[in-house]
């Protein structure tokens, strides 16, 4: 009890598994939660302060399954193993206890284990922290080594949580308190972690980063702001903690610079469903329907492309580029997809190799993933002399980034010499645990062969010995062996007598009496238990030393074995996305500066897939949008009857600039793009009851933010605004909402709505054209046509599709006669011509002041964080303000 209140100490959050023999056990309250949590019994052993003890347990064989559930509940897990064996704690004393400590805390950030985690999902713990007035994020991949860092401003910092989707965060105490900060990381943020002020000051974060990467500057990462070291540093110390001290390998931190990429609002992201549907799941998301690749790390990757699309028509193209050479050339395809599908995940077997984590059967993959790397480079450097030109004799370049995969995967002299010794020293198959032993090659090493044919002959001279007493004795005699006695001869009640009434010279020796057996040893038999055990020991502990000098090896090559599993990764979703392009017929978007976007035949990725899976047809559709106006409408109104698709529509549009932008082909006949800068979408917002919003309010502040942050280059799709209050409110914001858009922001976009009064606008508003998705009334049966087409619908058709909802018929009949009334009575009708044109161009009103640069630095600076060197620095910056 003493240990384990020692050791519950120095981890008061976290439930103490301690290890006791075969079970973790689980003391105090923590037995309380755990039992409750997971269902256990709860016993209690002891007492202490005059109470009893609460205890709940598991076997150790099955922990990982039981600190998963935990994990999900969101507790963290302290694991504190036995660091002897307890025959070592018996020389101390009778009464010596086993040395015990803490080898890891496990939290949903921090995981390793492939039990514990999804194969295609990335699981980031992500840091955030602020320095004078910069906010800065830094987010690590622990199970495959990736680490970011990025300045954000507060108003993207929902987009860029919502990117990372972290499951942890650990976040500096004092923006816990900030009131726009916290519900984005309570929203966001996953499993929250406030940090110590202490930790985040950036000179001690500097010092923990040079630890972690074992270099003596950062220099070499390349500069970082103070801001994005306190966040590094935290995570930094929060590894510290939670590897107990181990040493993850780390590819260097890389800086995102949020400027060259496609930033989606966390609202847009959820509405557009990326990567999980708004129920929260996978399928029927984006990258379900699109995801092609073989390998988990290129299934990771293509999400981290979705999730994060690129700005720059050079980045973009290059990877074009690359789907573009891999289309005709199906049958490299086929070989690379086939060599990369019986990879294992190597990026996740050299993390759990780095924290002693890892066993015989990570070094395999590391292996095998060496050898899979050069056939790809080879299989590829074929590909790129193939075809030397093409058919009107132009020479054939194989694109930048083929060239660049085929670098990283041909290995130098001594990773190639290393794999060579892999594959010498394992066996192909390795026992899952390492304390098993046998995972290492007869042959390999002398000394083990030597002590493995001691252990072997040990044994044969124990048949012999069985076949010699037996001789001797006249009796079947048997030797047999567990764990506790070691070797023993098992003998019936009955031979038992018999054995020892002829044994006169007292040879056998009584160890135990069982219901109805009775076991003996012999001197030999001790002797020769001994060295058999010897034999094994001695022959485990060398594979085990061989197996640590493999893995060290491997350690030291990790940066070059990762830049390889980077370049397979790359490889399997850029032929994923050439497979796609194939069976979609897609097209490879024409991407430039320009201010356009025309689709030709578009489809929705995952709305066409399901109607395909249910043997219906898709009917493809057209956007012509130009921000500039002079080709075409800045702004389409879209109506057109319930359930005419027009929803689907304003989605796909968003959909396809997603994928053009993350590098890939398009389901669509053909695409010109100008790249967009931020993407946003008001689709259906779901209330937020716990936020204390309505479904009104919330559709309200996402369009108060499109409003306030989209910008000419930008792309907005908005479904029904203002459908959600009184008729005339809503009618009056979608007017001056569309109005804004047009006049004040450019930004191209399509404007779904009921309220067909709008439709007044085209003629109106220079660059605003009304589109319509059709449906046909033939013998009162509605039938959708779901095609885009220009000019606007006369109505909705709302009562035909309470209809087709199986309303019950009086209330359809009662509906139809309302509606008519309605309509008959003019009163109802606005009078739209009556409102002044051009009003959006009217100048605001007095809105509420924005705080100046000034006041926003000040209100970013917390006096107890500063040193009085810093305090002076501070000053000097604010008076630069002042001047600006
Ligand atoms: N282009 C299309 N081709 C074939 N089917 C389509 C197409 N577009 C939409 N659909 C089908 O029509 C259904 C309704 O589409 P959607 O939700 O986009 O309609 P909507 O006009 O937004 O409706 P509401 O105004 O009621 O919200 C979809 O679930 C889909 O199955």
């Amino acid at each position: 009890m003493a240990q384990y209140i020692q050791i519950k100490a120095q981890y008061p959050d976290a439930i103490l598994l301690m290890r006791m023999g075969d079970f973790y056990e689980i003391f105090f309250e923590d037995a309380v939660i755990a039992s409750q949590a997971l269902s256990l019994a709860l016993t209690k052993r002891g007492q202490f302060q005059g109470k009893d003890i609460p205890l709940a347990g598991v076997p150790a064989h099955a922990a990982d399954a039981y600190i998963a559930k935990l994990i999900r509940l969101g507790h963290r897990v302290a694991v504190c193993d036995q660091l002897e064996d307890p025959a070592e704690a018996k020389k101390r004393g009778s009464k010596a206890i086993v040395k015990r400590g803490i080898t890891r805390v496990v939290t949903p950030g921090t995981l390793t284990e492939d039990t514990l985690l999804e194969e295609r999902g990335a699981n980031r713990l992500v840091a955030l922290s602020s320095r004078g007035g910069v906010l800065a994020l830094a987010a690590v991949e622990l199970s495959t080594g990736d680490v970011e860092v990025l300045e954000v401003e507060p108003a993207q910092l929902g987009a860029q949580l919502s990117a990372l989707r972290p499951s942890e965060s650990l976040v500096a105490d004092r923006l816990m308190q900030d009131e726009t900060i916290y519900p984005l990381l309570k929203m966001y943020g996953g499993v929250i972690q406030p940090q110590p002020s202490s930790l985040t000051d950036p000179a001690s974060g500097e010092a923990r980063l040079l630890k972690l990467y074992g270099v003596s500057t950062l220099d070499g990462f390349g500069t970082f702001s103070p801001a994005e070291i306190s966040a590094l540093g935290l995570l930094a110390a929060y590894i510290d903690l939670t590897q107990a001290g181990k040493i993850p390998v780390l590819k260097p931190p890389s800086r995102v610079i949020s400027q060259n990429y496609l930033s989606i609002d966390a609202a847009t992201r959820n509405s557009l469903e990326i990567d999980r549907t708004q129920q929260g799941k996978r399928e029927g998301s984006l990258i379900a329907a699109i995801d092609q690749t073989v390998t988990s790390g290129g299934s990771r990757l293509l999400l981290s492309r979705l999730s994060r699309p690129l700005y720059q028509p050079a980045a973009i193209n290059a990877r074009l580029d690359t789907v573009e050479w891999l289309l005709p050339r199906r049958d490299l395809r086929d070989a690379l997809r086939h060599a990369m599908r019986s990879l294992s995940d190597q990026a996740r077997a050299l993390s759990r190799l780095s924290l002693n984590r890892g066993g015989a059967r990570d070094l395999c993959i590391i292996a095998q993933a060496l050898h899979i790397g050069e056939g790809l480079a080879n299989a590829l450097n074929d590909a790129r002399y193939e075809t030397p030109v093409d058919l009107a004799g132009n020479p054939v370049t194989a694109p930048q980034e083929i060239d660049g995969i085929i670098a990283a995967l041909v290995p130098s002299l001594p990773l190639s010499q290393l794999r060579g010794k892999l594959e010498q020293a394992l066996v192909e198959e390795p026992p899952l645990k390492l304390s098993d032993g046998g995972f290492i090659r007869t042959g390999f090493n002398a000394d083990l062969d030597e002590a493995r044919s001691l252990r072997d002959d040990s044994r044969q001279v124990i048949l012999a010995l069985e076949q010699r007493l037996a001789a001797e004795t006249g009796i079947a005699i048997r030797i047999k062996f567990n764990n506790v006695l070691g070797y023993f001869i098992e003998l019936s009640q009955k031979l038992a007598e018999q054995l020892q009434a002829q044994d006169s010279e007292k040879q056998f020796i009584h160890r135990q009496s069982l219901a109805n057996q009775v076991r003996f040893v012999t001197t030999e038999l001790i002797e020769l238990d001994g060295r058999i055990q010897r034999a094994a020991q001695q022959g485990l502990a060398l594979e085990m030393e061989l197996f640590e000098q493999l893995r060290d090896e491997v350690r030291l090559a990790a940066a070059e074995i990762q830049t390889g599993h980077d370049a397979i990764c790359a490889l399997d979703v850029s032929v994923a996305n050439a497979v796609l392009a194939e069976d979609w017929g897609a097209a490879r978007p024409v991407i430039d500066d320009s201010t356009r976007l025309e689709i030709c035949r578009g489809r929705h990725p995952v709305v066409a897939a399901a109607l395909k899976a249910q043997g219906k047809p898709f009917t493809p559709n057209d956007v012509d949008l130009d921000a500039s106006g002079a080709e075409s409408a800045r702004l389409s109104l879209v109506t057109g009857p319930n359930m005419a698709g027009k929803s689907t529509y304003l989605r796909q549009n968003a959909l396809l600039i997603i994928m053009a932008q993350a590098g890939m082909f398009v389901p669509a006949k053909s695409m010109h793009l100008g790249v967009v800068d931020r993407l946003f979408s008001r689709v259906g917002a779901g209330d937020d009851l716990a936020q204390g919003r309505s479904t009104f309010m919330m559709e309200m502040v996402e369009t108060a933010a499109i409003l306030t942050q989209a910008s000419e280059r930008s792309f907005i799709i908005l479904d029904e605004i203002g459908r959600g209050t009184a008729t005339y409110d809503g009618l009056a914001i979608a007017w001056a909402c569309a109005e804004n858009l047009h006049d004040v922001i450019h930004a191209r976009t399509l404007f779904a709505t009921h309220y067909h009064e709008l439709s007044k606008l085209e003629g109106r508003l220079k660059f605003v054209n009304n589109l319509s998705l059709t449906a046909r009334e033939h013998n009162g049966e509605l039938i959708f046509l779901h095609e885009a087409k220009k000019g606007s619908a006369d109505r909705s058709y709302g009562v035909q599709v309470a209809r087709l909802a199986g309303m019950p018929t009086a209330v359809v009949g009662r509906a139809r006669d309302i509606l008519t009334r309605l309509e008959e009575d003019n009163q109802t009708q606005l009078r739209l011509d009556d409102l002044p044109l051009f009003s959006a161009t009217r100048p605001p009103e007095p809105a509420t002041k924005t705080p100046s640069k000034l006041e926003t630095t000040l209100k970013g600076i917390n006096p107890d964080d500063l040193s009085p060197k810093e305090a002076l620095e501070v000053i000097y910056n604010l008076h630069k303000l002042l001047k600006e």
